[in-house]
This record gives C-alpha cells, sequence and structure tokens, in this order.
C-alpha cells in the first residue's frame, strides 16, 4: 500500500504541528490565523473542533473543507480529531485518536491510507500504540494546559526521554502548554516537534509566533 507520506516526511511534518479549532482563534476566522500560521513555519495541521461553541454538523463540514483545501494547497498534512466519518468526508491525510477515542488497531484497519497518530502518556501506551499501527505519538501535557480540561497529570519533557529510553522510535509530538519559552526542552528530550494550540493561535499575530516556535525548534 502506498501511503502519501513516508516516516522521513512526516517526522520532517511533524515539527511545527498546529492543533486548533475555531474555539481556539479568541473570535478570529480560523482559515485566516492557519494561513498566517503556516507562512510563520507550521508543517503540519490537525482539525480538533472541539469545546465551548465548537461548531457542529455542516458548519463544521464547511470549516472542514476550507482547511483542508488550504492544507492541500500548501503541501502539509490535515489530520482530523476524533472523528473518523469527517475524516473520510474531507479526505484528509490522517486522524488522531486518543486512550478514550476509537481503538487504534480497528481505525488503523479501517484506515489503512491514512496517518494514524496516538496519544501516549506511559511508555505501556506506547508500545500499545506502536503494535496497533500508529505512524506517530502525541505525548503529553508536557506543561500545563488551559486549552484540554481533561487533560491528564503534566509529565513535562521527562515523560518523553522515558519513551525514548523505553526503545519507542517512532516518530512523536510533544504537547500540552508549549510557547517559545519550553518548546526546545520538548525537542532535546527526543520529540520530533511540538504539537501546540493556543500560543499559536490565540497569539495576536499567529505568523510571528509560529515563526518565533520554529526559530526555537530549529536553531537549537
Ligand atoms: C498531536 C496530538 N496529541 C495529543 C492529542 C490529544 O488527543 P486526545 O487525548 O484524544 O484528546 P482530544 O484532543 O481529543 O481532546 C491531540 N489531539 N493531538
Ligand atoms: C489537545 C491536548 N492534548 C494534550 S494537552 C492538549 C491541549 C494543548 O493546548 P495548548 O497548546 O494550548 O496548551
Ligand atoms: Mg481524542
Amino acid at each position: 500500500m502506498i501511503r502519501k507520506w513516508d516516516e522521513a516526511q512526516l517526522r520532517e511534518a511533524l515539527r511545527l504541528y498546529l492543533v486548533m479549532g475555531s474555539p481556539n482563534c479568541n473570535g478570529a476566522d480560523p482559515y485566516a490565523v492557519l494561513e498566517a500560521a503556516i507562512y510563520g513555519g507550521v508543517t503540519m495541521f490537525q482539525l480538533r473542533e472541539k469545546g465551548p461553541g465548537a461548531l457542529q454538523g455542516p458548519e463544521r463540514l464547511a470549516l472542514g473543507s476550507r482547511l483542508r483545501r488550504l492544507c492541500a494547497q500548501r503541501g502539509i498534512p490535515f489530520i482530523v480529531n476524533d472523528d473518523e466519518r469527517l475524516a473520510l468526508e474531507l479526505e484528509a491525510d490522517g486522524i488522531h485518536i486518543g486512550q478514550e477515542d476509537e481503538a487504534a488497531a480497528a481505525v488503523r484497519k479501517r484506515l489503512p491510507q491514512m496517518i494514524v497518530g496516538v496519544s501516549a502518556h506511559d511508555l505501556g501506551e506506547a508500545q500499545s500504540a506502536l503494535s496497533d499501527g500508529a505512524d506517530y505519538l502525541g505525548v503529553g501535557p508536557q506543561y500545563a494546559t488551559r486549552t484540554k480540561l481533561d487533560a491528564r497529570e503534566v509529565q513535562g519533557p521527562a515523560g518523553i526521554a522515558l519513551l525514548r529510553a523505553g526503545g519507542i522510535a517512532l516518530p512523536l509530538v510533544g504537547i500540552g502548554g508549549i510557547d517559545a519559552s519550553n518548546a526546545s526542552h520538548v525537542i532535546r528530550a527526543g520529540a520530533d516537534g511540538v504539537a501546540v494550540v493556543s500560543a499559536i493561535a490565540a497569539a495576536s499575530s499567529p505568523r510571528e509566533a509560529a515563526a518565533e516556535l520554529r526559530e526555537r525548534i530549529v536553531n537549537l
């Protein structure tokens, strides 16, 4: 089976991963936020339309199609959070699922062509995700976050170092409370990149916020 993104390309794409939906954009148009963020250096995008005020039904689909098209035009992977049906409708490049979502092995089997990302909080979950066929891991929360109210306990970059020391070589990103001040610690712990919501989506200039993050990640 031919996948559009091989492992090396995926590792590169995970470098600066923007995760967001309309509730994260401080009233700004998510399209404008994503467009600016890509100019600033974002390399992958996940539509996570979740939380108070999240769009539903046709409005969600319409937003998803606009963002999907933008990612295709700019050549960056477009991932959908949680919702397999929406991922298929939007012809997404991938889907991200957590420990409380559908079983990763079943999703992998149904969607062999897609990038499958899985949230992992410890070595056991990372090993299961690997044997279930995950393409990458999201590991966190690295730092305190106000974006995900049901997030697990903060683990810090040490959580990533533990996975690497335990033999997990899969592409992975840190997520949770990451901004330009702490991103380098996450990369140094062994992550391929950082996944960010508010540090870019809620910034007064998403373009500048993305550029600053990128600078901190690339010039270590
Ligand atoms: C890249 C990335 N990592 C982790 C998550 C969190 O997924 P999950 O645990 O399923 O929580 P929700 O995002 O669904 O609230 C993610 N979305 N992306
Ligand atoms: C989706 C998710 N998963 C773990 S923490 C988190 C939210 C990260 O948001 P922020 O980057 O604003 O802290
Ligand atoms: Mg989820």
